[in-house]
């Protein structure tokens, strides 16, 4: 522990990909931790020191973290409110699927009224899940009028900045950590419990609970955003002969603009990203902010527009028809490093291949079991090179470092045609080339 090194009691409520890392990096700060979900398998894992998703790092926290007796996880609401001196809700805020975009706010404000019949004692409920701007003056509402001891519940907004496949490095040292707060007990708590992180002079920005809502979603909207325009430079270096990547490089180093999150290709999938800038949208046009509606809903087709590029090229390259070609898809998680396949443009686009008569076999390194889950109609293969057998064309679609290491010339004696779309931009397309690979790269020159 760092600065005064006080040691807290802690509970968190959902133990998915946000919840169970902060509940192992708040054990692992020194704070006891007490953990809960719904989902009785989830608990049962955890507690036995498996994580139910790959995040690299972190199993080895949690078993570190389980063993110093440090952290424990529960099914019960009761025992939760009455160990925590903070409770931090880190449940889903999924897309509702009314078609409106709004977030589906059913699991905190469940969490909150199962929570709030057990706050017998002055204590700091934090919001941690991304929500629209509004939702913790409501909570604080229902919370203080369903608490015996309400009048004592003081409310917080704490939003996560995490990636994952990078979840643990970015909850143990985020670049700023922000406290959304009405008063400044509520404050004072928060400070206590990221003592160590703050200690090391990691920024902790306080503002209002309005203001701390709407960081979250901005932040997440202006990465959306960069994504989506890298992307449509994409498409004009495309319509130019030109080349994006080195038009990245170049706009990139000027540190006003920046290279991160400037990889063109494919867009942005994800549990988060998607859902948030749509959520986003709907609380604006509520609001009448009709310009980021016009925005957010311009970054979204553009985003959505680069699976489609990838599929028409994937038709152009097998001469119009995909009825019973073989396709091989390297790549099902949204992102490398990762398991989640919440909308994944790789797996979107293997439905819609397949849709149309390819027949898609998918590799990923750690995403299959998930995969199949959501998409039993793919063909799974164990390895790149079972896909890749008898295949018509390959397109790479999550860039894990794995495909990087492909040989192409072994590969290419495996397939029936030596076809390469790589729409990540991230494989050596010269290389494959040198080995009798026709390759495209959506926003780069053809050779
Ligand atoms: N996944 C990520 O990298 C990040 C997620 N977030 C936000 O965090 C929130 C959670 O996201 P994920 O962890 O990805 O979702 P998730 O779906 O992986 O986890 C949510 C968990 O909440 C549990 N749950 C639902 N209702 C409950 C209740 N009443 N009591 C206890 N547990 C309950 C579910 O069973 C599930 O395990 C979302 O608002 C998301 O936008 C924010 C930053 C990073
Ligand atoms: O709110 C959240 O849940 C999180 O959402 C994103 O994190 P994450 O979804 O884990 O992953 P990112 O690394 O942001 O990637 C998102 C998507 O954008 C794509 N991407 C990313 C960067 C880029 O340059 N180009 C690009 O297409 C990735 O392939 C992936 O599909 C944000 O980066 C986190 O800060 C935030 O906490």
């Amino acid at each position: 522990m760092g600065g005064n090194g006080q040691i807290l009691r802690v509970s968190v409520i959902g133990t998915g990909y946000l919840g169970l890392t902060h509940a192992v990096c708040m054990a692992d700060l020194g704070h006891q931790v007490l953990a809960i979900d719904v989902d009785a398998e989830k608990i049962a894992k955890a507690a036995r020191g498996e994580t139910p998703f790959f995040e690299p790092g972190l199993e080895p926290l949690l078993r570190k973290n389980l063993d110093a007796g440090r952290l424990r996880f529960t099914d019960s609401f009761a025992e939760i409110g009455e160990f925590g001196d903070v409770h931090f809700i880190c449940v889903g805020t999924p897309q509702s699927k009314d078609g409106t975009g709004h977030a589906d706010l059913t699991y905190v404000f469940g969490a909150a009224e199962a929570l709030a019949p057990h706050l017998n004692r002055a204590t700091l409920v934090v919001g941690k899940s991304t929500v629209p701007v509004g939702t913790s003056r409501q909570l604080i509402d229902r919370m203080q009028a369903a608490a015996p001891a309400g009048e004592l519940v003081d409310y917080a907004f704490n939003p996560e900045f995490l990636r994952e496949g990078y979840a643990v490095q970015d909850s143990l040292t985020p670049d700023r950590i922000v406290f959304g707060v009405t008063g400044e007990s509520a404050e004072t708590l928060l400070r206590r419990v990221f003592d160590t992180p703050l200690s090391s002079g990691i920024p902790g920005i306080t503002m209002d609970l309005e203001t701390a809502e709407l960081v979250k979603v901005a932040a997440n909207s202006f990465l959306a955003t960069k994504i989506s325009f890298i992307n449509v430079m994409a498409e004009m270096c495309e319509a130019s002969g030109a080349d994006v990547i080195k038009l990245a490089d170049a706009i990139g180093i000027d540190e006003r603009i920046g290279r991160k999150f400037l990889s063109p290709g494919l867009g942005f999938g994800g549990g988060c990203l998607p859902k948030d800038i749509r959520a986003f949208r709907a609380t604006a046009g509520e609001r009448g902010v009709g310009s980021l509606v016009d925005l957010l809903t311009t970054v979204d087709t553009i985003n959505l527009g680069r699976r489609h590029r990838v599929i028409d090229l994937a038709r152009q390259a097998l001469g119009g028809d995909l009825s019973g070609k073989r396709i091989a898809v390297l790549g099902a998680a949204f992102k490398p490093n990762s398991d989640d396949i919440r909308d994944s443009p790789s797996l979107d686009i293997s439905g819609r291949l397949s849709d149309e008569g390819a027949i898609v076999s998918v590799h990923d390194p750690v995403a299959m079991a998930n995969a199949k889950r959501v998409r039993p109609e793919l063909r799974y293969a164990d390895s790149v090179h079972e896909a890749a057998d008898g295949a018509d064309l390959v397109l790479h679609l999550t860039e894990w470092a794995d495909y990087r290491a492909i040989d192409p010339a072994a590969l290419r004696a495996t397939v029936a045609n030596p076809v390469l779309i790589d729409g990540r931009c991230t494989l050596d397309a010269a290389a494959w080339r040198a080995a009798g690979w026709t390759v495209f790269v959506p926003g780069r020159p053809a050779a």
